[in-house]
């Protein structure tokens, strides 16, 4: 069987990842563990080694030539044809990929989720469904506050300053102009449990 390739969009920090891990959470005891993966479009940012910090530090990462989406694409199509990936690791600290990369086998559903999935129509194409997470951009500035000082080695200062010149910026020119793509708008994100309920029931509909 083709794997199924559900994709979960919106803006940073709006609850793409809960809302993903609650689904992979909730259907991995219905379809197996082994059925079922996610992959993180932030993995696909661009290789940066040949940079200085000085230099990543001034990368609009909130712009899609931030991110190498012809290799997701590739491996979106390496899945169809049941051969396994090697996905690149992100680190964030350090603005660029790490050395490894995680092997991963074809399964029958794949979320992909990130802020720029609807931007490339060849991922587009490739999807099966395609889900926005509408939360609004003050809650969803708080939560990056909180979670990029205290996951991603940010200061308030540097989050702020990002904040002003790409985050909001970019999310206002590139990606909520993908609402328009999407199947399913979500607000409440990772917590909407009809939301949730409904997902789940599509995505076994699909399988079945
Ligand atoms: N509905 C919610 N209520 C409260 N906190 C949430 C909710 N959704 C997400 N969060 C928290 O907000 C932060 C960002 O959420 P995350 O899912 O990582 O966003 P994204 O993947 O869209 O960048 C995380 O710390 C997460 O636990
Ligand atoms: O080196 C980097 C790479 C990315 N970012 C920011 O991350 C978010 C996307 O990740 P979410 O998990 O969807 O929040 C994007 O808005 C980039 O600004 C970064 O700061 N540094």
């Amino acid at each position: 069987m083709s794997p199924i390739f559900i994709g979960i969009t919106g803006a940073s920090a709006s609850g793409k990842s809960l809302l993903s891990v609650t689904i992979y959470d909730e259907l991995k005891e219905e379809v197996g563990a082994h059925h079922i993966g996610i992959i993180k479009e932030d993995s696909y940012y661009k290789d940066q080694t040949h940079l200085s910090m000085e230099e990543r530090l001034k990368t609009n990462y909130d712009h899609p030539s931030a991110f190498d989406h012809g290799l997701l694409v590739r491996h979106m199509d390496q899945l169809k044809e049941k051969r396994a990936i090697d996905v690149p690791v992100y680190d964030y600290k350090e603005h660029n990929r790490a050395k490894d990369s995680i092997s991963m086998e074809p399964r029958r559903v794949i979320i992909i989720e990130g802020i720029l999935l609807l931007s490339d129509k060849n991922i587009r194409s490739r999807l099966d469904t395609s889900i926005f997470v509408d939360t609004p951009l003050d809650i969803c500035l708080l939560r990056r506050l909180q979670r990029d000082i205290e996951e991603r080695g940010r200061t308030m200062e540097s989050v702020i300053k990002q904040y002003k010149s790409t985050v909001r910026p970019m999310f206002l020119e590139f990606v909520e102009p993908t609402k328009q793509y999407a199947d399913i708008i979500v607000p409440k994100g990772g917590k909407n449990r009809v939301a949730i309920e409904m997902l789940k029931a599509r995505i076994k509909q699909l399988l079945a």
